[in-house]
């Protein structure tokens, strides 16, 4: 593999190291005098790590306590802490089995408790109670046809905390009357707290008809008796929580650009919230790519262009695929047979879409190698079936889980 390859790969690995959780959760606990009495709460992909970091200095305080997140993340034993894995990006049996015996360990506090409540990305599949009258089977219809529909994460979360008695700052209100310290890993641009794994104890700033506008942008179908659940107003203010991020997609951008300039390349940090269709953020990127080569602006080679954010994709055919896959492979058509280019992109989470890989990573020959094994890059993406047309020309990037989750972050090389 080239060294500019190599190099890629090595930013992107070190920057997702530099962010996992576990120094930021302590960092946050050791500020903070925290009573006898805890309740550990972890939620979402890096649930595990945090709530291992979270153990380490306060397990003896920690009366109780579950650990709920995606398949294949947790990594054995942490205490007495009970540890779940459930559905991500769908919820299934296994979430509602969790969750409710997370329901349990906050009920009947004391206003001298502590609920330490670990927030990470992927918390709304993964922490869920469907509200009164919704079924998971609900919950499962509503979010598959969100997740194909190319509505952002805001929007998918603006329906799903409506369907949830555990969201929108719902799960604070159930914790009472213990108070609630929600430590939050940001996978969420702009970092919307009531956003992040659907803001379970967060006052949620969206409205009903916020929900019900997006029902019809973008033709969910739903049961008439869900949109009256959506109506249902969730918490605006709560008195028994203090929040912090610990973590988000701007960091790792800062480490990305820290150790571009350890390797040699001048680095630009374009954007941390980049939310356009992959595939249009793949030519845009290739297009500045192009500047660098033929023009040298903006900056001069050797240099790395570097984007955070979290993309999005409609899908419409029925491919494999995710947003990162399908950002590299739009880029290798507009990079074609340019010298001393990569781009890679990839979910810091480890996963990206609903495949075995992190993302992709294509250079200035990567579409002549698809055109040699026949793939067209153009049908390839008209069938969301990147993760495919990737692997055939060995440029998918696969890291498994990562214990992390602060969004996608993009490399652009030039030599
Ligand atoms: N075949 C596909 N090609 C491209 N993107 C896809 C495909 N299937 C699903 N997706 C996208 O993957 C997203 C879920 O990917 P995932 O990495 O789990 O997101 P997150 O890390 O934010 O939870 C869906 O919102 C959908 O837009
Ligand atoms: O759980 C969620 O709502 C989202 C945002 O926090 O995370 P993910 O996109 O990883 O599912
Ligand atoms: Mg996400």
């Amino acid at each position: 593999m080239s060294d500019l390859r190599n190099d890629a790969l090595d930013i992107i690995d070190y920057s997702i190291k530099a962010v996992l959780p576990d120094n930021a959760v302590k960092e946050a606990i050791k500020k903070r005098k925290l009573p006898d009495k805890i309740v550990l709460v972890a939620i979402g992909k890096a649930a595990w790590r945090m709530a291992k970091a979270a153990h380490e200095i306060v397990g003896d305080k920690i009366k109780s306590g579950v650990v709920i997140t995606k398949y294949h993340h947790s990594q054995g034993k942490i205490g007495d802490l009970k540890i779940f894995e459930a559905g991500h990006p769908v919820p299934d049996e296994n979430t509602i089995k969790a969750s409710s015996e997370a329901l349990k360990m906050v009920s009947n506090l004391s206003p001298e408790d502590t609920v330490l409540f670990l927030v990470s990305g992927g918390g709304s599949a993964l922490f869920e109670v469907p509200q009164e009258g919704v079924t998971l089977e609900d919950l499962t219809g509503v979010t598959n046809q969100l997740l194909r529909s190319g509505a952002d994460i805001v929007e998918i979360n603006t329906i799903r905390k409506r369907l949830s008695a555990v969201k929108g700052g719902r799960f604070a209100l159930l914790c009472k009357p213990a108070k609630v310290l929600a430590l939050v890993l940001s996978d969420v641009l702009g970092d919307r707290l009531d956003s992040i794994a659907s803001g379970p104890a967060y006052p949620d700033s969206t409205t009903w008809e916020d929900a019900i506008r997006i029902i019809q942008k973008y033709g969910i179908q739903l049961r008439p008796e869900l949109l009256k659940v959506l109506k249902n107003e969730t918490p605006k203010s709560l008195d028994n929580v203090e929040t912090e991020i610990i973590g988000s997609v701007s960091r790792v951008c800062e480490v990305a650009a820290e150790r571009a300039k350890m390797l040699g390349y001048e680095p630009m940090i374009f954007t941390t919230t980049l939310d356009c269709e992959a595939r249009e953020a793949g030519s845009f990127i290739a297009a500045i790519i192009r500047e660098v080569v033929t023009s040298s602006r903006p900056l001069k080679k050797p240099c790395a262009l570097i984007f955070g954010g979290e993309t999005v994709v409609h899908v419409r055919g029925n491919g494999k695929g995710g947003r990162n896959q399908e950002l590299a492979l739009a880029a290798a058509t507009k990079i074609e047979g340019l010298r001393e280019v990569v781009i890679a992109s990839v979910g810091t989470d480890g996963t990206d879409g609903p495949t075995d890989a992190a993302g992709g990573i294509a250079d200035g020959n990567t579409a002549q190698k698809l055109k040699k094994k026949g793939i067209n890059i153009e049908s390839a993406l008209a069938n969301n079936d990147s993760y495919h047309a990737l692997d055939a020309v060995g440029s998918l990037i696969k890291t498994g889980p990562t214990g992390t989750n602060v969004n996608d972050l993009i490399i652009a090389l030039c030599k």
